[in-house]
């Protein structure tokens, strides 16, 4: 691929935008607001607004930088193949410079307006998501999103951080409850584009174990995460508003996680759509997500803790 400015220019900001990912994104940024929501104590809501625009910009920022890194993977995959890079509408160089100024200027944002302890946790988040997954473990390990998933499990953390200054039990379990939620929410959807990982030689697990041993750690994975979303409520962090929803949610995701884990996938005799249990499960993932940090907010706000000043 050339980098000739006659291809590329003039830029569309879309492209730009597009390299933040922004719909998985919405997520990680949602879960940094309720982090801080949560969280004991006050905040001025104009520092708690660029509390959320840093965890925005540095999830951006190494978005950009995965896509920068990847832009040949992405070429060979139906599903990133019109990205901006490997589509042609944006130059690698670009790309780069984008991440690295959008990631810095987070960091350097955070650590002026709110506070040094939350910019060091969203650098070590940015460089575990840029380079630890993206460069290190993607390409090496079918581990690689059980580790690297680490990565998006922070923002909670840092919104939380945001607020107090300092980390505590409560902060780690939302960080644990991210982490174990990770490889089911992937897992799932990687069984319906192994085909797209495989052609490019990127080993995640259903390439590398095979599609029974996902399965089964599809399973492990949803039934520990029933404990540990709810042990916010059991260390007394959250009311039983929360904890009630928490069950009910973990419930459901392990009633979707069981037809996924005892599935064998033969031919689509019948026509139906031979994944529609593991596409469920991954779009429900995402609503339980989205849900249970909604639910963690609710709570706060029953309960009569923490909230904005
Ligand atoms: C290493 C960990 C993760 C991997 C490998 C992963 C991978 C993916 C992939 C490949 C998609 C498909 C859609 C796309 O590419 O736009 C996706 C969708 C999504 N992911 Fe993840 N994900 C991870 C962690 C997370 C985390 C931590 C969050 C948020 C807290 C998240 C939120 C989402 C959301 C909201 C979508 C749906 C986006 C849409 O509707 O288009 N993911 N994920
Ligand atoms: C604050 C901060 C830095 C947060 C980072 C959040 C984070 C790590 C989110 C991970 C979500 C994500 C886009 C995974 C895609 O995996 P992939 O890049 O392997 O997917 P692809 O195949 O679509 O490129």
């Amino acid at each position: 691929m050339t980098d000739s400015a006659a291809l590329y220019l003039p830029t569309d900001w879309r492209d730009f935008l597009s390299l933040t990912k922004p719909r998985v994104m919405s997520l990680v940024i949602f879960t940094g607001l309720c982090g801080l929501l949560a969280a004991p104590g006050t905040i001025h809501p104009l520092i708690g607004f660029v509390a959320v625009l840093c965890i925005a910009m540095g999830a951006g920022g190494a978005a950009a930088l995965n896509q920068w890194w990847e832009a040949d993977i992405d070429a060979g995959m139906k599903r990133t193949a019109k990205r901006p890079i490997p589509a042609g509408r944006l130059r690698r160089t670009d790309a780069r410079d984008f991440g690295i100024a959008l990631s810095a200027a987070s960091v350097g944002l955070m650590g002026i307006a709110v506070n040094w302890l939350a910019a060091i946790i969203l650098a070590v988040s940015i460089v575990y998501y840029a380079v630890v997954y993206t460069i290190w473990l993607k390409p090496r390990t079918p581990q690689n999103i059980v580790i690297g998933g680490g990565a998006g499990a922070f923002p909670p953390m840092i919104g939380w951080v945001a607020v107090t200054g300092h980390i505590t039990l409560m902060p780690v379990l939302l960080f644990a409850i991210i982490f174990m939620w990770t490889p089911p929410h992937f897992w799932a959807l990687a069984l319906f584009v192994q085909s797209d990982y495989a052609k490019v030689g990127i080993p995640m697990m259903p390439v590398v174990k095979g599609e029974a041993s996902t399965r089964r750690q599809i399973i492990l994975y949803a039934v520990l995460l029933l404990p540990i979303a709810a042990a916010p409520w059991f260390i007394g962090g959250t009311g039983a508003v929360y904890g009630a929803i928490a069950i009910a949610l973990s419930l459901a995701f392990i009633a979707l996680a069981g037809p996924v884990a005892l599935r064998r996938v033969g031919p689509n005799a019948d026509g139906s759509d031979r994944m529609k249990p593991e596409k469920r499960l991954f779009g429900f993932s995402v609503l339980y997500l989205f849900a249970l940090f909604a639910a963690l907010v609710a709570d706060r706000v029953i309960y009569g803790q923490g909230l904005l000043s």
